[in-house]
C-alpha cells in the first residue's frame, strides 16, 4: 500500500512506537514564541532542566504583543531574551528584528520538505507549506521536544483536498481555504492531516500555500501539507544552493516526499473553484462563509490587514491594487501591520507604504498584535472589522467585536466602500 507525505515524513522520523497507534518523532526544529514559551522554560527551571536538546534547532521570536505593551508582556519577553541568551540559541528575534513567527520563519529558511515541526501555536500548521509535518502542540509536549528533540503523536490520517479549476480574478488563496472549511466545517478534519493536491495548487505561490496551510487548524486539522514542487526548490533555493549542484537535484531529492498513486486517505474532498467568488466570514465560526456580494453591504468600522494568514508582500500588493489612488471611507480606521521586517522593507521600497498612507491607513511594526485582540487595533463592543487574520471567534479581537474573515483585497475594498463589498469593482 502506498504512503501519503504525512505517514512518509512519520516513517523516517520515528524514534519510538509505544503503542499501534502513538509514534515519538524525532524534531526537525522547535519554533518558540512569547506567550506559550515562558509557560515551558518556567517550569523546566524548576525542575533543574533549564537546557535545550539543540541551541541550532530551537527558533525563538517575540511577536504577539511587540514592543511589550506593560509589565506582563514585558515579563514575557524577558524571560525569552534571558533564555536565549543563557542557553545561546542562533535564531532569536527581538524588536528590530522580529516579525509574526509563521511569516518570519519560512522567510528565513527553516522549513524544508520532510521536516518535523512543533511549535506552541495552533497556526504551526502553516510550514506545511513546504511539504513538512508542522503542528501546534501544548505546554508538555513543547518541554519535551525542547529539551529532548521528539514529541509523540497519533499516526497521521490524511484527508485530501483535490483543488481544481480556475481562479476567477479578484479570488485568493484566502477564498479558496474558507470555502474549504465552509466544506468541511470547524471539526471535519479533527485528528487529521489535510493535504491539498490538484492543479490549483501547483499554480499557487509558495506565500499562498501558506495562507492555505495557515487555516487547516480551523477545520480541526493537526497540520495541512502541499506537495513539494519546483515552486518549493525556486523558494528554498537561497538556502539550499550549497547542498545541491542544481535545483533538478533539490527537486528530485524533495520529491521523496510526495504521496504515492496508491496512498490511502480517510476521505477525499474534490473542490472545482471555478465558480468561487470573493467570500467571507459572517458569523463567529471560520465554516460560515457567504459571497461579500451577499453581505448586504455590512459595514465595517475597521480594516485590519495583516497577521499569519495574510500579511505577506504579495497580501499588501493585492490590497495595494485596490487601494491605489483611493481613501477608505471616512467611517472606517485602516491598519496595517506588516508580517516580517522583510516584507516592511519591500513594501516601503515598492511604494506599497505610501499607497497604504495616502488613502488613511496607520501603519504598525510587525506583530500579531490586533489579530488576538492584544494591542495595535482592539475593537470596542459592537464594533465590526474586515479583517485578514483566520479567527473570527467571539470577542477575537477585542470584547463584544465582530470580524469578518476575508482576503487582504476584499478587506481593502470594504475599508474604501465602509462596507463589505466585492473587491472586483476596484481591480482594473
Ligand atoms: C497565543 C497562541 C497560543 C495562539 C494560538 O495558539 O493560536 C495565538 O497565536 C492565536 O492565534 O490565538
Ligand atoms: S498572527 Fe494571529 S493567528 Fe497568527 S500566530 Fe499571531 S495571533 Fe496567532
Amino acid at each position: 500500500m502506498g504512503k501519503t507525505i504525512a505517514q512518509k515524513i512519520f516513517d523516517s522520523h520515528r524514534v519510538d512506537n509505544p503503542s499501534g497507534d502513538i509514534n515519538v518523532i524525532k524534531l526537525d526544529a522547535v519554533f518558540c514564541h512569547e506567550i506559550t514559551t515562558p509557560i515551558a522554560i518556567n517550569d523546566l527551571k524548576s525542575r533543574g532542566k533549564y537546557r535545550v536538546f539543540d541551541k541550532n534547532k530551537i527558533k525563538a521570536v517575540i511577536d504577539h504583543v511587540t514592543p511589550s505593551k506593560d509589565s506582563k508582556t514585558a515579563e514575557q519577553a524577558k524571560i525569552m531574551r534571558e533564555w536565549a541568551r543563557d542557553l545561546d540559541l542562533k535564531d532569536f528575534f527581538d524588536v528590530g528584528q522580529n516579525g509574526v513567527c509563521h511569516a518570519l520563519f519560512p522567510e528565513k529558511g527553516y522549513v524544508r520538505p520532510g521536516y518535523t515541526i512543533i511549535m506552541g501555536d495552533s497556526h504551526t500548521c502553516t510550514h506545511g507549506a513546504f511539504g513538512a509535518f508542522a503542528a501546534g502542540v501544548g505546554t508538555t509536549d513543547l518541554e519535551v521536544g525542547i529539551l529532548k528533540g521528539v514529541c509523540a503523536f497519533k499516526s497521521p490520517e490524511t484527508l485530501k483536498v483535490e483543488l481544481t479549476g480556475t481562479r476567477a480574478k479578484g479570488v485568493y488563496a484566502k477564498d479558496i481555504i474558507l470555502h474549504v472549511i465552509s466544506q468541511l466545517g470547524v471539526n471535519g478534519a479533527t485528528d487529521h492531516v489535510i493535504e491539498f493536491d490538484g492543479s490549483v495548487i501547483a499554480d499557487l505561490s509558495m506565500e499562498e500555500r501558506m495562507t492555505l496551510c495557515n487555516m487547516a487548524i480551523e477545520a480541526g486539522g493537526t497540520c495541512g501539507i502541499c506537495p513539494p514542487d519546483e515552486t518549493t526548490v525556486d523558494y528554498l533555493w537561497p538556502f539550499i544552493k550549497d547542498g545541491y549542484s542544481s535545483k533538478d537535484e533539490a527537486l528530485k531529492d524533495y520529491s521523496q516526499w510526495m504521496s504515492d498513486s496508491d496512498a490511502e486517505y480517510s476521505k477525499v474532498l474534490k473542490l472545482d473553484i471555478s465558480k468561487l467568488e470573493p467570500v467571507t466570514t459572517f458569523g463567529f465560526k471560520p465554516d460560515q462563509v457567504k459571497n461579500v456580494t451577499d453581505m448586504k453591504k455590512a459595514p465595517v468600522d475597521q480594516v485590519y490587514i495583516g497577521s499569519c494568514t495574510n500579511g505577506r508582500i504579495e497580501d499588501l500588493r493585492a490590497a495595494a491594487a485596490v487601494l491605489k489612488g483611493r481613501k477608505l471611507n471616512s467611517s472606517v480606521r485602516g491598519i496595517l501591520a506588516p508580517a516580517t521586517p522583510k516584507v516592511y522593507r519591500e513594501a516601503v521600497k515598492e511604494g506599497i507604504i505610501d499607497i497604504f498612507m495616502d488613502a488613511g491607513f496607520c501603519v504598525t511594526n510587525p506583530t500579531c498584535g490586533a489579530c488576538l485582540g492584544m494591542s495595535n487595533g482592539v475593537l470596542a463592543e459592537g464594533e465590526v472589522c474586515a479583517s485578514t487574520t483566520n479567527r473570527n471567534f467571539n470577542g477575537r479581537m477585542g470584547k463584544g467585536g465582530m470580524v469578518h474573515l476575508m482576503s487582504p483585497a476584499s478587506a481593502a475594498a470594504a475599508g474604501i466602500a465602509g462596507y463589505i463589498t466585492d473587491p472586483r469593482a476596484y481591480l482594473d
